[in-house]
């Protein structure tokens, strides 16, 4: 064993680590190993990512490199495999992608003008990057700057690997009541969440509002139900399989739906055509549900939209006169439709909005540290299943909540790096 567990002492130190053997504390091994993306195999998450050792990242002067003890699993793992919409080669010109954009870890080194962290904070990891030097980025809103990129998938160096690389402004605190994996699981999905429904001024959520949330059990959708319900709102979620209704109503939901009791699902008829006609009744039986959650002819405030084509014609007409529909992904595909006139006439806004800058991500984090909400890990994945998870998400077989996997923690349920490594010797 090359540490310690009671001193963190190094009794060796090597250039290279099976995973979850932890070297000593600031020790940075020349190598580690990673799950990598090559351009020449893009395709489905288990041909796509193939483990590979690699060159260690070292710190530039405002970055931190931080020992993953668990990752968290998100679509853009799914993207950047696939090379869909785009591949991440394009972005970054890197020869090897290391995807993943959450991640939970102990900081292993700084750099000199780094001064927020040191060596040994236990930490997880927002995945907004920018340079910080233009007008939005001192001001004006991050997510706005040209600079604006996302770690793990508009950059070659994410999560699935045993250290990673990132800006000191991505760090926040690690809510320490949770284990390595729940608190790898959730900060991607929950600052989306929090920049959609409170980040697009006048439209932000307020107490006794009504919101739609489109896929209420997904890792979104758990923590835009949870939100809405931390602020006093009322949350109608959307589920396509009975046994996910408990979950969201145990959630906070005032009301669910089940999308297969309805078929008005994908781009929009011509309007006027008899396909119209029976789209638009079906669109009215799926708007009076929401009545009956709401109250007779109460539209919502706000819909909470990530499918795209295939709920976005929708999305769309049960909004209310005023509202906001918010829109973050076209999961089903981008080439979204609508009946134009009822957004100019009941004067709807569509709003895209895309992650979180660090202080919608922080105060998201705060209510996770402060036990407001549930991280709502489903399932937690080894080192050597990362692929399999992403093919679980590909097909939505997937359970309710936001998967992790295992990077340098050994087991689940540890909560220290001195409890991993303790794990590890036995
Ligand atoms: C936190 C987690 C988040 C997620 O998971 S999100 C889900 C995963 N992400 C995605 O699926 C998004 C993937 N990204 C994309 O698909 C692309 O990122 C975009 C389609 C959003 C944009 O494509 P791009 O190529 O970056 O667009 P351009 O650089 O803005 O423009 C392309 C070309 O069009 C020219 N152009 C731009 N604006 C104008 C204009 N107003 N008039 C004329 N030309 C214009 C440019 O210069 C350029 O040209 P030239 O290719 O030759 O360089
Ligand atoms: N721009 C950004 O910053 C971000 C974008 N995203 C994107 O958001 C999308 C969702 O992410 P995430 O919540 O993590 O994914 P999940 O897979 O965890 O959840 C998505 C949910 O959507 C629902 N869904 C699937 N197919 C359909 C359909 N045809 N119609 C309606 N609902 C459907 C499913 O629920 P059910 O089947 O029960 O309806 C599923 O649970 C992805 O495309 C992701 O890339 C995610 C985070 C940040």
């Amino acid at each position: 064993m090359p540490i310690d567990a009671d001193t963190m002492t190094a009794t060796d130190a090597k250039d290279l680590y099976e995973v979850g053997d932890i070297p000593p504390l600031g020790h940075v091994p020349a190598k580690m190993h990673a799950w990598a993306i090559r351009r020449e195999r893009h395709g489905e998450p288990e041909e796509a990512f193939q483990l590979e050792v690699v060159d260690t990242p070292h710190p530039d002067s405002h970055e931190v490199l931080v020992l993953v003890m668990a990752a968290g699993v998100n679509y853009n793992g799914v993207w950047a495999g696939l090379g869909i919409p785009i591949s991440p080669f394009d972005v970054h010109k890197a020869p090897f992608h290391i995807a993943g954009s959450d991640a939970s870890g102990i900081v292993w080194a700084v750099g000199d003008k780094v001064s927020r962290w040191k060596v040994g904070d236990e930490v997880v990891i927002h995945c907004n990057q920018d340079d910080g030097e233009d007008e939005e980025c001192n001001g004006g809103d991050p997510m706005f700057s040209p600079s604006q990129r996302i770690w793990g998938y508009e950059t070659p160096d994410g999560s699935f690997a045993q250290f990673t690389c990132v800006q000191a402004q991505q760090l926040m605190p690690r809510p320490k009541h949770l284990t390595w994996e729940e608190s790898a699981c959730y900060t991607l999905t929950l600052a989306t969440a929090y920049r959609m429904l409170f980040g697009h001024h006048p439209h932000e959520l307020k107490p006794g509002q009504n919101v739609l949330v489109w896929g209420a059990s997904g890792g979104l959708g758990s923590y835009a139900i949870q939100l809405i319900n931390t602020a006093g709102a009322n949350a109608i979620g959307v589920i396509s399989d009975e046994d996910k209704r408990e979950f969201v109503m145990g959630l906070g939901a005032k009301g669910v739906l089940n999308r297969r009791d309805f078929d008005c699902w994908g781009q929009m008829p011509t309007v006027n055509t008899p396909e119209y006609k029976d789209w638009f009744t079906e669109v009215r039986k799926f708007g009076k549900a929401i009545w009956d959650v709401t109250g007779k002819g109460v539209n919502v405030d706000m819909v909470f939209e990530h499918p795209g084509e295939a709920t976005f014609p929708v999305s769309t007409f049960v909004c209310k006169k005023g509202g906001m529909v918010v829109i973050c992904a076209g999961t089903t595909g981008y080439n979204l439709t609508m009946d134009a006139r009822y957004v100019w006439m009941h004067q709807k806004r569509i709003q895209g909005s895309h992650f979180a800058h660090l202080k919608q991500a922080a105060a998201a984090n705060k209510l996770m540290v402060e036990r407001r909400l549930d991280p709502c890990m489903s399932e937690v994945f080894s080192w050597k299943e990362i692929p399999a998870a992403h093919t679980k998400m590909r097909k939505n077989q997937h359970k309710p909540g936001n998967m992790a996997c295992l990077v340098s923690s050994p087991k689940t349920g540890l909560r220290t790096v001195e409890d991993a490594v303790a794990a590890w010797k036995n």
